[in-house]
């Protein structure tokens, strides 16, 4: 498969080095210098770059027919504009907040315990999420998809960083070198404490998941999630 890489930071590098061990070619390396596109030679773009460049980057891709994934993070304000741009063009779309495998199956085992969690209104939920200092946006877009996990299985409304009103999630960010995510979904009642924890070792399981949600996606068109790539529930 011909992979464009849209960012060539951090997980640019580390999915070219996945996509290569499983025989697939990168024909584009974009980042923030890059001037011109031959969209032509593309199977599948990889679009893990910056909050303000995702969704331009997604656009583009979309436009010239070419199959996306976003594992950027903190451009959701758009991410609307990429599923109707990408049904009109009857085009192929996945975004994921967290592409590693442990991770999608912590997010259904945060659906799960949130279930179990929603009558005992004696525990309170928080979210922890810790990154390395580079990272641009807080919270992270895992934690928002853990909040979202939980909303959608409670009474809690919406999430919050740092102090959070009734029926908010409080999530706090924490800010410390080389850390590539740690999240940890902890309940507390004045008796006991109930905690979940994801920890990436690493930035691997991300890049495989990003190759391996590219490989699925190429000659179908939708809009997906990994659950589609992962057959989860
Ligand atoms: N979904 C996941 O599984 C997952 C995992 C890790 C990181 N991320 C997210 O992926 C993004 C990138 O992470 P990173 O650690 O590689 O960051 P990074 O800062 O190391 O790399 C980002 C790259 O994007 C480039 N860039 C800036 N503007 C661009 C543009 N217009 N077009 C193309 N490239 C442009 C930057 O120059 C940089 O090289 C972040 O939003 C991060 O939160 C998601
Ligand atoms: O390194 C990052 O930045 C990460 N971003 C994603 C997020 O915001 O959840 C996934 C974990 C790593």
């Amino acid at each position: 498969m011909n992979i464009a890489l849209f960012g060539y930071g951090k997980m640019g590098k580390m999915i070219e080095q996945i996509a290569l061990k499983r025989n697939h070619t990168i024909v584009a390396k974009v980042d923030v210098d890059t001037t011109e596109i031959n969209y032509s030679e593309i199977d599948v773009a990889i679009d893990f770059s910056m909050p303000n460049a995702a969704y331009g980057n997604i656009k583009n891709c979309l436009e010239h027919n070419i199959p996306v994934i976003s594992g950027t993070t903190g451009w959701l304000q758009d991410y609307q504009n990429a599923v109707d741009l990408c049904k009109e063009k009857n085009g192929a779309f996945i975004y994921a907040s967290n592409f590693s495998l442990g991770v999608n199956l912590f997010f259904e085992l945060n659906s799960y315990l949130a279930k179990m969690m929603a009558p005992l209104k004696q525990y309170n939920v928080s979210m922890e999420e810790i990154h390395h200092t580079q990272k641009l946006d807080a919270p992270s877009g895992t934690a928002i998809t853990l909040a979202e996990g939980v909303i959608n299985e409670t009474d809690y409304t919406n999430w919050k960083l740092d102090e959070a009103g009734e029926q908010e999630i409080p999530i706090t960010a924490k800010r410390i070198a080389d850390t590539p995510g740690t999240h940890t979904v902890s309940y507390d009642s004045e008796v006991d404490g109930i905690e979940i924890k994801h920890t990436a070792h690493n930035r691997e399981g991300f890049a495989l998941g990003a190759v391996i949600a590219a490989e699925w996606i190429v000659g179908k068109s939708g809009v997906f999630t990994m659950k589609d790539v992962l057959n989860l529930s």
